[in-house]
């Protein structure tokens, strides 16, 4: 079985990260996208709202997809979310399951600064998708990281959880920026400032 990874803060999830998913499972053939919110991000400020409402916001936006689904290792784990830490687990956990770990080009760029990145790469694959702001560009990554990133052709979505949390404290309309179940769950529980 071929499983992405599709991880992040999901604070909240957007249609940006569904698009990155949907395009990867389409380009690989992946059989599932498990979405997966991390504990502590490795490298970013988180802004207060917590794992559980990022968990449930990810499980309303995935219940309509039959090849994605949540995963909460990360949450339960506790700490920092290092990649290379879930994966050993996973891979303990699997056996049989081929992993993938789709990334934004923000995260392509970064991945030379991902703890021991080098073990990582040899472990699976990367699947990068275009987002805007940075080029996906695998020549400048060094040629044992370049190697293990595939990339899959997405329409650049200009689109951000910061943007959309700067939006909804701003009382302006999210709607579309998200999917409708996640949309109706920020504004039941009033998350993020958006008025029930
Ligand atoms: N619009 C987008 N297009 C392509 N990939 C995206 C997009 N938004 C997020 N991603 C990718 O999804 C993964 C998780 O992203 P994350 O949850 O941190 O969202 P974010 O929008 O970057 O959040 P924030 O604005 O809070 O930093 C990362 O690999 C990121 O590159
Ligand atoms: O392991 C690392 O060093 C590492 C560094 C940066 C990001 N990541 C992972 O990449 C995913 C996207 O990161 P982010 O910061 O965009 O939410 C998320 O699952 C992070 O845990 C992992």
């Amino acid at each position: 079985m071929k499983v992405g990874i599709m991880g992040g803060a999901f604070d909240p999830i957007h249609v940006g990260h569904l698009l990155a998913a949907e395009t990867a499972r389409e380009a690989c053939g992946l059989d599932e996208v498990w979405f997966m919110p991390s504990h502590v991000p490795p490298h970013k400020q988180a802004s207060g709202v917590s794992g559980e409402e990022r968990l449930a916001l990810v499980e309303a936006a995935v219940k309509s997809h039959p090849a994605f689904r949540s995963l909460d290792l990360e949450l339960r784990k506790g700490g920092v979310s290092y990649t290379i830490e879930t994966v050993r687990l996973l891979q303990e956990r699997h056996p049989d399951v081929a992993f993938y770990f789709i990334i934004g080009a923000d995260m392509v760029a970064y991945l030379p600064k991902w703890k021991e990145i080098g073990e990582l790469a040899r472990r699976l694959r990367f699947i990068g998708v275009a987002r805007p702001g940075t080029p996906l560009d695998l020549d400048a990554l060094p040629p044992e990281i370049a190697g293990s990133v595939t990339v899959a052709d997405m329409p650049q979505m200009d689109i951000s959880s910061t943007a959309i949390r700067r939006r909804a404290a701003e009382g302006r309309s999210i709607r579309y920026l998200v999917p409708d179940a996640v949309h109706d769950l920020v504004s039941r529980r009033g998350l993020y400032g958006v008025q029930p």
